[in-house]
């Protein structure tokens, strides 16, 4: 018998039914009414007449409730999908960031990497919270122009309601009209700042920021602040009918906005370029304050006592305001001589202005210290920082011109980057912040660097935060040929050479703005460690300097990026020794043909060749070329009845002083040439050589031999 009663005919359970594992179905499907999954219902169907009974009908009606459930759940994930990222993803999940900018094509430039990233920081508006166009950007140049009007009468109410209060004569019949003006001027700003302005700030609640009037409204008046507005909103001056109209204390609650000045003062620090003096002005505003208020009281005891009944209280000589302004300035300082006080009164008096100037004075002027050091402390720091060294290299007695050499860094770095560490800098904020800093900051370059275009931007993230700039000098040697490479660079501004020979002469390569150095030997291309060429800095060069262990670390999770560079580095080192057998053939060619016509003066030819002047002004005058070329030939030899000076033996070590002269760090090969004119097969022994070189060296000796008919008989003793 079935559970509930039904009869065991019944057409067995169907099997899709038992092949659905609840456990595996979405939610919504565990959460569809049991009873209308359950056999019972069809068990209860089985007996209403009329209803289908067959196992089809429930199948295809357990079916529809499934495909309905994950109809449904679809469309919850859809939704979920839709929800805008939370800006505490701004910086930048890199997964997020593919989502997002690079669905399917690969790497993205680094452009791409930026623009996703400045995107990013845009507020994002609530899924739940529908924009309206009159709601203001809490830190929006609008709404702090408007806090500017409100803290300006905030001010007003602050400085006037008390001098009008004590000082009776700024309050007089003739003038209550202007003052009356100004009054509910300040009271209508007030007036549209509660119920139109604050109303409508945006807030964040939970990351999101809400655009929604209704719940900016609502957010507003559950704050301390409305009912401090409405509070300072108090219609008292309406008691003017009963008091009169000189009863200006009546405006005290105006004074109670207060919160509308710490604010803008707030938001005015934050996107101002010079927070310093935003901090300055907020802290002289409070001493200026209370100096006002102390001139006021001072006046207003005055007053009580009588003017000029003692020593102490006011005399009633000149401008009141002014007078008591300057004894509230002196006590609260404690600068100047103060009149004894008198009677108790004018002892608490002063006792007062005196704690006042110790403590609340005190703290304000150290503020003020505080802000100026804060401003100024950089510069400090650079200036600290550059004396010790110079000081030090005083006392090693180092020549003036390696001196100035470091006061020329100094202020070249400080004058371009306002740091001389800015690792240091950015070292408080968080590492994916920092990233993203760090590629806003140099986009420029890395949009220009050849290596990155093909990167993926997971690598570049990760190598953005080891570049560490350093500045070059004009003419510094950033690398020199054979040293160990411990660093590549990358040009951010300037130009660097890479330049061959002794001196430097030959300029190989220019490398300017996002070129990229030092690869080859970091790489291992050329099969050691040691630089290939000697770089150096033509003018003022600021580079990037990433670090051997830097760049593994990145690569080695990056196998692609690395082969990426590998095939860069190669082709420039093929392209470096293409280039070097280029050049060698080109001089060979060129001294070949100079010897020709200095060698055999019988040739139509053999005037003195237009090089020579230039060669003889090259070689140094006491080597054995120069001599040569000065003094004529070791040898003649007649053939064919003709008279030929010959330079057999010597062309090779004239080939060979006048290449390392002239800086070429190749010459012909003495060993090579013997081996060639005996005709011996040459093999590579030179695991440095490449067989493409070597066969190089063999054709230029092949050449050299031709060319001046030797035949060689090399003796190295000569
Ligand atoms: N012909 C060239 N053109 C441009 N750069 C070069 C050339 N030859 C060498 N370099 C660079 O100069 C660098 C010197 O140090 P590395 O050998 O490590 O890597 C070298 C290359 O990055």
């Amino acid at each position: 018998m079935a559970e509930n009663g039904c009869n065991d005919s019944r057409p067995e359970s169907p099997k899709p039914t038992q092949s659905i594992d609840e456990k595996s179905l979405p939610v919504d499907s565990r959460t569809v009414p049991r009873d209308s999954l359950s056999p019972n219902t069809s068990c209860e169907e089985d007996k209403t007449p009329g209803s289908s009974r067959n196992g089809e009908e429930l199948i295809s009606r357990r079916f529809r409730l499934l495909a309905r459930s994950y109809r449904e759940r679809t469309q919850r994930v859809k939704r979920r999908f839709d929800l805008p990222p939370t800006p505490s993803t701004v910086s930048s999940e890199p997964e997020d960031n593919n989502c997002r900018t690079a669905p399917s094509s690969g790497a993205p430039s680094v452009t791409q990497l930026v623009h996703t990233v400045s995107k990013e920081w845009i507020p994002q508006d609530g899924s739940n919270s529908p924009g309206s166009p009159f709601v203001v950007e809490p830190q929006s140049c609008v709404y702090i122009s408007w806090m500017s009007l409100v803290t300006a009468s905030f001010l007003y109410n602050c400085f006037v309601i008390p001098l009008r209060t004590t000082f009776q004569s700024y309050q007089t019949p003739e003038n209550t009209a202007m003052w009356w003006a100004l009054d509910y001027s300040m009271d209508v700003i007030y007036f549209i700042d509660m119920v139109f302005v604050k109303p409508r700030i945006m807030f964040l609640d939970e990351g999101f920021w809400v655009k929604d009037s209704r719940r900016t409204s609502i957010n507003y008046m559950k704050k301390t602040e409305f009912k401090m507005d409405v509070i300072s909103l108090i219609p008292l001056d309406l008691l003017y009918f009963y008091f009169g109209a000189d009863c200006v204390i009546l405006r005290f609650p105006r004074i109670l906005k207060v919160h509308s000045f710490w604010e803008f003062f707030n938001h005015f620090d934050k996107v101002s370029p010079s927070p310093y003096i935003v901090r300055t002005a907020r802290t002289l505003t409070y001493m200026i304050y209370l100096v006002h208020i102390n001139a006021c009281a001072y006046y207003a005891v005055s007053l009580y006592e009588g003017i000029a009944i003692n020593h102490w209280v006011y005399n009633g000589v000149g401008n009141a305001y002014i007078r008591c302004f300057y004894f509230a300035v002196k006590t609260a300082t404690s600068i100047g001589k103060n009149p004894r006080p008198e009677n108790e009164a004018e002892y608490l008096f002063m006792t007062a202005c005196w704690l006042t100037g110790v403590f609340v004075f005190a703290i304000l002027i150290g503020q003020i210290r505080d802000i100026i050091a804060t401003a100024t402390r950089s510069q400090t720091e650079y200036r600290k920082l550059m004396d010790e060294t110079l000081d030090h290299l005083r006392k090693l007695n180092l020549p003036p011109r390696t001196l100035e050499r470091v006061k020329t860094w100094f202020s070249y770095t400080w004058q371009q980057q306002h740091t001389l560490d800015e690792s240091r800098v950015l070292g408080t904020l968080p590492h994916k912040m920092k990233t993203d800093v760090a590629i806003e900051v140099h986009i420029s370059t890395l949009n220009k660097v050849q290596l990155f275009k093909d990167c993926d931007q997971a690598l570049l993230r990760e190598l953005v935060l080891k570049l560490r700039p350093v500045l070059y000098l004009p003419g510094d040697y950033i690398c020199r040929k054979g040293e160990v490479g411990k660093e590549m660079y990358i040009v951010k501004s300037g130009q660097v050479q890479v330049v061959a020979g002794e001196n430097g002469c030959d300029v190989i390569a220019t490398l300017t703005e996002g070129s990229v150095f030092g690869e080859i030997s970091l790489l291992q291309i050329s099969g050691g460690n040691r630089r290939t060429a000697d770089v150096r800095s033509n003018g003022f060069s600021n580079l990037f300097v990433l670090s051997k262990d830097d760049l593994n670390e990145a690569l080695e999770f990056h196998p692609n990026a690395q082969e990426i560079l590998k095939k860069k580095a190669k082709a420039l080192m093929k392209e470096n020794q293409a280039r070097e057998a280029r050049e060698l053939r080109q001089k060979i060619r060129e001294e070949m043909e100079l010897l020709e016509k200095v060698g055999n003066p019988q040739t139509p030819t053999s005037k003195t060749p237009r090089l020579l002047p230039i060669v003889m002004k090259v070689l140094p005058p006491d080597s054995g070329p120069a001599r040569l070329l000065k003094y004529g030939s070791k040898s003649t030899r007649h053939t064919k009845g003709r008279t030929r000076r010959l330079y057999t033996t010597t062309v090779a070590q004239t080939e060979s002083h006048y290449l390392e002269s002239s800086g070429k760090s190749q010459s012909l090969d003495f060993g090579l040439l013997e081996s060639l004119a005996k005709n011996e097969t040459v093999e590579n022994q030179d695991p440095e050589y490449s067989d493409e070189v070597l066969q190089e060296e063999c054709d230029v000796c092949k050449r050299a031999r031709t060319k001046v008919e030797c035949d060689v008989t090399v003796h190295r003793e000569q």
